[in-house]
């Protein structure tokens, strides 16, 4: 693979299956986006690892799950996940991550919370001092239909913390907006550096229509960077 970002991904995946999956977990939860393809790509070459129930957490994973004929679970059969091994978009030294680029925060955070350990895996250009600095098209704030223009009025004005852009995210080869798998609207807001994630958080949290936010705060143990030089760096607590 000539690709420096698509090795880094694949570096990243491999070792944290390595690292992470045993055959002596029951239950695993499963990400979403490119990267997260390598985390299934090695799943599957480690013949040790077929019993294991697999909990998705968006149609792409779910169809990942299933066309590698792995077993599919749901949190509402398996509320204790075993580790849950999911990509980012951004990751700050503290390992509080920026997700969502794929518009699937609200089920990888429901299975993340629902999992024992919760591991990144990116590549390089992931890698961040303060959120906000690298992933500059916003955090993803999904919310119900009806309330995208009165949420984007509440960020807009009841906020500690200033918006520089916000965005209803759309659809390409669509008109129209992105509609996440439960049915929601994504909006991106920009605020630049962010010195406190979890603050933020809590704020978007309390506005009325957000239905979930691609901040990931203290959930992550570890992540996983595949480098531009073929090597791997951990970030850990
Ligand atoms: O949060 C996500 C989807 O909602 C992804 O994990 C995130 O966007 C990273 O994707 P990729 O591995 O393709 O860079």
């Amino acid at each position: 693979m000539s690709n420096p970002i698509e090795e880094g991904k694949k570096l990243a995946a491999y070792q944290a299956v390595d690292d992470y999956i045993t055959a002596d977990h029951k239950v695993v939860g499963i990400g979403s986006g490119s990267t997260v393809v390598y985390v299934v790509e090695r799943i599957l070459q480690k013949p040790e690892l077929k019993h294991i129930v697999y909990v998705p957490t968006s149609f792409q994973s779910k169809l990942l799950i299933l066309e590698g004929g792995l077993t599919l679970g749901s949190v509402e059969q398996y509320q204790e996940i075993d580790v849950t091994i999911d990509g980012a978009d951004e990751v700050d030294e503290e390992l509080n991550a920026i997700k969502g680029g794929g518009a699937c925060q609200f089920q990888e955070k429901l299975v993340a919370e629902a999992a024992k350990k919760f591991v990144i895996v990116a590549d390089f250009r992931k890698k961040s001092k303060k959120l906000g600095t690298e992933w500059t098209k916003g955090v993803p704030i999904e919310v119900v239909p009806m309330t995208y223009k009165s949420v984007m009025k509440s960020i807009a004005t009841k906020l500690s913390f200033k918006p520089i852009s916000s965005k209803l995210r759309m659809a390409v080869n669509k008109a129209g907006p992105v509609v996440t798998d439960n049915g929601n609207f994504v909006i991106d807001t920009h605020f630049g550096a962010l010195e406190d994630p979890a603050k933020l958080l809590r704020e978007l949290k309390l506005l009325t229509g957000v239905y979930e936010v691609g901040l990931f705060c203290n959930m992550a143990e570890k992540a996983y960077f595949g480098e531009e030089n073929g090597s791997v760096s951990i970030l850990s607590k």
